[in-house]
């Protein structure tokens, strides 16, 4: 008999990864990107992923700018096709605390040839993960104060409230051509404060009174 499969190691055998981009203004303005007027989406490979005690994050190879993105994972538990967004939270089994860690110089370069961001986004270790939160334990996931700090100093620091799209929304959006299955997450973009990180950086992040995680930057893969 097979074990069943555990939610909260999602991240063994859920299959994709769907990221949000663009999903707050100021993130939007600081690097200089218009307000999108539907979800910006991208794939990262489950490859990617790297929860918190398994080692450092990495670089890809020739990376010369690896930037901190702090955003709020969701978890499905319940797969679907076209889910309403009235009913799209009963397919949510929790949250993590996520980093999509971006090559930001090789994502400058695929803006410019108007290329895929597959080399700036979905390199081993690209997605560092807290352990997961169920989702009893979040009231409100549009109400959490959640910040990264870099060698002990704030880098960046937002509430969910201030997402453009929301979790219900994005769930709904997606679902309507791509089909969520249990095991998916969903990583909602991050705020404002991207910046580069060196090798044997600290980084800490925290969604307050949820969930807390720590991860050091490695040498590149
Ligand atoms: O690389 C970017 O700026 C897009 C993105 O992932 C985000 O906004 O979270
Ligand atoms: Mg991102």
């Amino acid at each position: 008999m097979t074990a069943p499969l555990k939610l909260s190691r999602f991240y063994e055998w859920g299959r994709k990864i769907v990221a949000v981009g663009r999903n707050y203004r100021a993130h939007c303005a600081e690097l200089g990107n218009p307000v999108p007027k539907e979800p910006v989406l991208f794939l990262k490979p489950t490859t990617s992923y790297l929860p918190e005690g398994k080692g450092p994050t990495r670089g890809p190879p020739g990376c010369t700018d690896l930037h901190h993105e702090i955003e709020l994972g969701v978890v499905i538990s319940g797969g679907g096709t076209n889910i309403p967004q009235e009913s799209a939270m009963d397919h949510v089994g929790g949250y993590v605390l996520a980093l999509d860690m971006t090559a930001r110089d090789y994502q400058n370069i695929a803006k410019e040839k108007g290329i895929p961001w597959t080399w700036a986004k979905c390199f081993d270790t690209a997605c560092p993960i807290s352990e997961f939160v169920p989702k009893e334990k979040v009231s409100d996931p549009q109400d959490l104060n959640m910040w990264l700090k870099v060698n002990g100093e704030v880098r960046q620091k937002t509430n969910t409230n201030d997402m453009i799209f929301t979790v219900p929304y994005i769930i709904s959006y997606i679902s309507k051509m791509m089909t969520l299955e249990p095991g998916d997450l969903i990583l909602t973009g991050t705020p404002m404060g991207v910046a580069g990180v060196q090798p044997n950086d600290q980084l800490e992040a925290e969604i307050e009174g949820v969930v807390a995680m720590k991860f050091t930057v490695g040498d590149k893969l």
